[in-house]
């Protein structure tokens, strides 16, 4: 997979390159290229944001230099074209696992109140664009959602992860939020291991685990619960 991001502040797209996402783009599993917006402005003071027609806080990206810089970074290869923004579709589990074999993502990290919406409109008339978020909140810019997408989407790769069987089994691969983990010791601060998860019993450990996660969804997410299909509980599990 290719991924492209253009931002101003290329910078705080370094983590990329660290640990786990830097060793696969070193073994060449990805290939993750970072651009400066500011290198396609023409004018002395490399602006890249103007004040809003209609008035209101802020400012907005001009679309010139988005549309010069996207035009240069796609070229002729396809790409799905990412705009990480508060106002956009939920990013979950799934869209990391439908972007994972895209050739290629390009991310537009906008910045200030947003990208003039013509480049979105504009692009989305020749490709596949989504505007996309990773949360309800408001971030300063858009490149830590890039981050955190990027790192989703690289890990269902293969060959990143050491063991590809935990992308499988993580958290919402069953819908539900994953139950809680425990290692050695048996006993830290006189707090012990649930004894079920030592005694070898695999069936009641899998029957504990998926109680814990109906748990902890039903507690803390009943929004994913009733999203679950008709037929993914069975009798039992509705005692939750
Ligand atoms: O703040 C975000 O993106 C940066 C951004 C982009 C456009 C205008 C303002 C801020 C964001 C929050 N959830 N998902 C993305």
């Amino acid at each position: 997979m290719r991924i492209d991001v253009v931002t101003i502040f290329p910078g705080y797209l370094a983590p990329l390159r660290e640990a786990l996402l830097g060793r696969a783009i070193a073994a060449g599993l990805i290939d993750v290229r970072v651009h400066n917006l500011r290198d396609w402005t023409r004018d002395v003071h490399q602006a890249v944001d103007d004040a809003p027609y209609g008035g209101g806080p802020g400012m907005v990206m001009r679309p010139q230099v988005w549309g010069e810089a996207l035009d240069d970074v796609l070229g002729d290869e396809p790409a799905r074209l990412i705009v990480p923004t508060p106002a956009g579709v939920p990013f979950t589990q799934a869209t990391a696992r439908r972007w994972k074999d895209e050739p290629r993502l390009v991310f537009a990290c906008g910045r200030y109140e947003g990208i003039d919406q013509r480049v979105v409109d504009e692009y989305a008339s020749r490709m596949p664009v989504e505007e996309v978020s990773i949360g309800d909140y408001v971030l300063v810019g858009g490149e830590v959602a890039v981050l955190v997408m990027v790192e989703a989407v690289a890990r269902l790769l293969p060959g990143v992860l050491g063991n590809p069987q935990s992308a499988e089994q993580d958290s919402f691969s069953d819908g539900l939020l994953e139950g809680p983990a425990y290692t050695r010791p048996v006993v830290w601060r006189g707090r012990e291991v649930p004894a079920v998860l030592r005694s070898g019993d695999h069936g009641a450990i899998a029957r504990w685990r998926r109680d814990r996660a109906l748990e902890r969804t039903a507690k803390r997410r009943p929004d994913l619960l009733a999203a679950l299909p008709e037929d993914a509980l069975d009798q039992r599990d509705r005692e939750f």
